[in-house]
């Protein structure tokens, strides 16, 4: 048995080996960069680089170095160099024309190894293995699909206007509507992927699974922890991110497959399951070559993209359209033309509401969930325009900046749905326009590893804001000012609690939604 003499002499070798590395690995970006052939940036600490500075509002960061070095900047987090792209035709150039060459993803050690045990969509490096869940996934994704969903979609959309209606009691008392909204994403994702939904926010799987999607996004956000830079810090015993990471790891796995399992368990015993993505992945699974951990992650992949975000819009919305009264009664102005006192908005409605459709755009430029995407990986060397981008460098679409480019939309910091009024395109549509300076807004990325569920996450975001816009009239309570700046997570994910007031805006509120049964204190307003 080694003694401990050795094993300290041991640590401290791997520690200096491992400092030297970095340190060589720095100089050579430092190098490239006194040479003038990276891209400028703003120079950092040895090993830690510029992580120091993108702990707390890191978009806020990157907005003021893009202002500084360019739309094409540089920059060193640990041993990851990294390029911050903010202007929308060098996301083009690089991203989308050059997409062969920047469509992988670092194999980060939180997210990739420790989490997803290398299978989730997100995290997969460009390759095989990562084209095969992307199929997959899509099938699931299709426009054609999501106008199969809609019935559900608008189902729960109501249901939610109803829990709504009755913990507010009709207008009378202020609510939180955060986790309601929450849930309304993640009964859809239950329905799509397992054929099941929760009946109620007190049902335990919604805040477990919101724990868990939360302590995902927290954990493996762009510039989320330390260990996935600074390689060395992974030999540290007992680190407890580490240990969080694998308890997620954890999680993530039992949830689903206990999900998962019942499905299998009804299917084998005959039973009429509705179909689903874990019915249609357990009978594709020899075909298709999957074992039990490729069908969990799939199936996670819906869970984790598509709960916590389309949630986070949805809950923004809430948040934001209390203070602006005028833009709410312009929006129901609208609605009561197109749709009337005696239904709820649908899907089929959305053409013929460009205000609401305007508004939606518009909370989607102002408050991104995610203001650093999830970075790409370029995987040869790459020469533009007089710079060279090193293969393995991440690169970061900086949507803070391009979102608030005031030549794209003048006044940028007001909240405004007028500049997308004449917007007649989805954000697909948006992202394929060949003019990148015409697109609507960055929020969910660009080229091959664009976000699948755009249409999805579109028709589930219209339906709840629609909903909300026709049911109630949203009131800020004037001793609890609604923060819009401040935010829960690391880089916009969604707003601190609040409370709001949801007056129903007319007689035919309750008999539509069927809550004349619900008790309620007062009356409708
Ligand atoms: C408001 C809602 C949403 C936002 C803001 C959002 C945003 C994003 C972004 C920024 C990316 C990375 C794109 C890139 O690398 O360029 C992404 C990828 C992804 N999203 Fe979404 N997303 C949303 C909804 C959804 C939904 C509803 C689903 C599925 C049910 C989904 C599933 C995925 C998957 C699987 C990926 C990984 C794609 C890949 O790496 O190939 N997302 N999303």
């Amino acid at each position: 048995m080694p003694s401990l003499h050795e094993f300290s002499a041991v640590t401290i070798l791997s520690g200096v080996v491992a400092f030297i590395y970095v340190l060589l690995r720095a100089f050579r970006h430092v190098k490239a960069r006194v040479l003038g052939k990276l891209p400028p940036g703003p120079i950092g600490f040895p090993i830690v680089g510029l992580l120091p500075f993108v702990a707390r509002f890191p978009e806020l960061v990157l907005h003021k170095w893009a202002n500084e070095f360019g739309p094409l900047f540089s920059m060193r987090l640990g041993n990851q160099l990294f390029v911050v792209v903010s202007d929308p035709q060098v996301v083009k150039d690089l991203i989308v024309t050059n997409g062969a060459i920047f469509s992988s993803r670092k194999e980060m050690f939180m997210k990739c190894e420790i989490i997803f045990a290398r299978r989730g969509i997100t995290a997969m490096p460009y390759n095989d293995a990562w084209r095969k869940h992307r199929r997959l996934a899509a099938l699931f994704l299709t426009a054609k699909a999501v106008s199969e969903y809609k019935p559900n979609l608008e189902f729960e959309v109501r249901e939610m206007l109803r829990a709504l209606y009755s913990q507010g009691r009709a207008g009378a008392v202020p609510v939180n509507p955060q986790a309601h909204l929450s849930r309304v994403s993640l009964n859809n994702i239950l329905t799509i992927v397992f054929g099941t939904r929760t009946d109620s926010v007190d049902d335990p799987l919604v805040a477990h699974w919101l724990m868990l999607s939360r302590e995902f996004m927290n954990y493996t956000g762009p510039v989320a922890n330390w260990v996935d830079f600074i390689p060395f810090l992974r030999n540290v015993p007992y680190l407890p991110i580490v240990s969080r990471g694998k308890h997620l790891h954890q999680g993530l796995v039992d949830t689903c497959s206990s999900l998962i399992n019942d499905v299998d368990r009804r299917m084998k015993a005959g039973e009429d399951v509705p179909d689903c993505m874990a019915k249609y992945l357990l009978r594709v699974r020899e075909e298709q070559q999957l074992d039990m951990l490729d069908i969990v992650f799939l199936c996670c992949a819906f869970m984790i993209g598509g709960v916590e975000t389309t949630a986070a819009v949805k809950q923004w919305f809430a948040a934001h359209i209390p203070a602006f009264p005028l833009v709410q009664a312009r929006a129901q102005a609208e609605l009561d033309r197109v749709v009337g006192r005696d239904r709820l908005p649908q899907a089929e409605d959305e053409k013929d509401l460009p205000y609401v459709r305007a508004i939606v755009k518009e909370i989607e430029r102002v408050h991104n969930p995610f203001w650093l995407g999830t970075p790409h990986l370029s995987t040869e060397d790459f020469h533009y325009r007089g710079h060279i981008i090193p293969k393995n460098t991440g690169v970061i679409v900086n949507t803070y900046t391009m979102h608030n480019n005031s030549r794209r939309y003048p006044n940028p910091q007001e909240f405004n749905p007028d500049r997308y009024l004449t917007d007649h395109h989805s954000s697909a549509e948006s992202a394929n326009l060949a003019d990148p300076y015409k697109r609507d807004h960055w929020m969910y990325g660009a080229g091959r590893r664009i976000c699948p569920g755009i249409t999805l996450a579109e028709q589930e975001i219209f339906l709840a804001v629609a909903g909300l816009l026709w049911a109630f009239d949203m009131q800020e309570l004037p001793s609890e000012p609604i923060d819009l700046h401040e935010y829960d997570g690391l880089s916009g994910r969604s707003p601190l609690p609040f409370r709001v007031k949801m007056v129903p805006r007319h007689e035919s509120v309750a008999e539509v939604l069927g809550t004349a049964d619900i008790p309620c204190d007062v009356g409708v307003a």
